[in-house]
């Protein structure tokens, strides 16, 4: 579901390389931490799979293309593919819940009977059912977490891409947010997740691939956290 061959990047301007050499094959359904310090690469990685940024050597597959030699606008509809979630929710403060949700949809064109439908479904998933018409600062940091993850999964990616998910939210909160992520990846969801969290990846024991200064320096299935920072 996702490659990397030899993939080597450095940002303009900077004479060490953000990402170097790195090969990492990731199969549909597989629930994924990217571990590693500050600075290890980690939010470069996930920029390379949403080709926000490109590699300067190296192939990068995505759902089976090579995602930079793909045309610019073949560029959107790749990105349909993976939904995505960061640690500050980012959600449309003036929308409601619903309506935070729905607009996912609204900008891909999908009618209106369909919204109607899938909406209430997925916020019944993430377990807000009834928070439908809540405003986002009328409910807590974990349901704000939860809307994000509705607006990413409503138009159920092949991919959900996680960001420190968990880096606002205190431990009870974050265990929630881990289940919902686990449900959705057993709907064969593949789920890359960064994060410095490492009670979680302890207690999840998936897969854990550890970059340390832009090298992959441990590949483990069933792993752990491991380092110290
Ligand atoms: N836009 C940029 N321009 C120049 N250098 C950058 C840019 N973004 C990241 N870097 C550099 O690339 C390297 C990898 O950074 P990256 O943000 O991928 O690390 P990270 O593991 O996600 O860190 P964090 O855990 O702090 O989010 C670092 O040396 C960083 O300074």
């Amino acid at each position: 579901m996702i490659r990397f061959e030899n993939v080597s990047t450095t940002y303009p301007g900077q004479n060490r390389a953000a990402l170097g050499n790195v090969n990492v094959d990731i199969e549909k359904g597989e629930f994924v931490f990217l571990v590693g310090a500050s600075g290890s690469g980690k939010s470069t990685f996930l920029r390379l799979v949403l080709r926000e940024a490109r590699p300067n050597h190296g192939r990068v597959y995505v759902a089976g293309k090579e995602i930079n030699r793909m045309a610019s606008w073949k560029v959107p509809a790749l990105r349909r593919k993976i939904g995505t979630v960061f640690q500050d929710f980012r959600l449309l403060p003036n929308k409601t819940v619903a309506e935070n949700v729905a607009f996912a949809l609204q900008v891909i064109g999908k009618p209106k009977s369909h919204i109607n439908l899938v909406v209430p479904e997925t916020l019944e998933l993430v377990g807000l059912e009834g928070k439908g018409d809540r405003m986002p600062d009328e409910i807590s940091g974990g349901e704000q977490q939860r809307v994000a993850i509705a607006r990413a999964f409503v138009n159920r990616p092949q991919i959900l891409i996680a960001d420190e998910p968990t880096g606002n939210l205190d431990p009870e909160t974050s265990v929630g947010i881990m289940k919902l992520l686990d449900r959705i990846n057993r709907t064969g969801t593949t789920v890359l997740m960064a994060t410095h969290d490492a009670g979680i990846v302890d207690q999840m024991r998936k897969r854990v691939i550890e970059l340390s200064d832009g090298t992959v320096v441990r590949d483990q299935s069933r792993g752990v956290y491991g380092f110290q920072h």
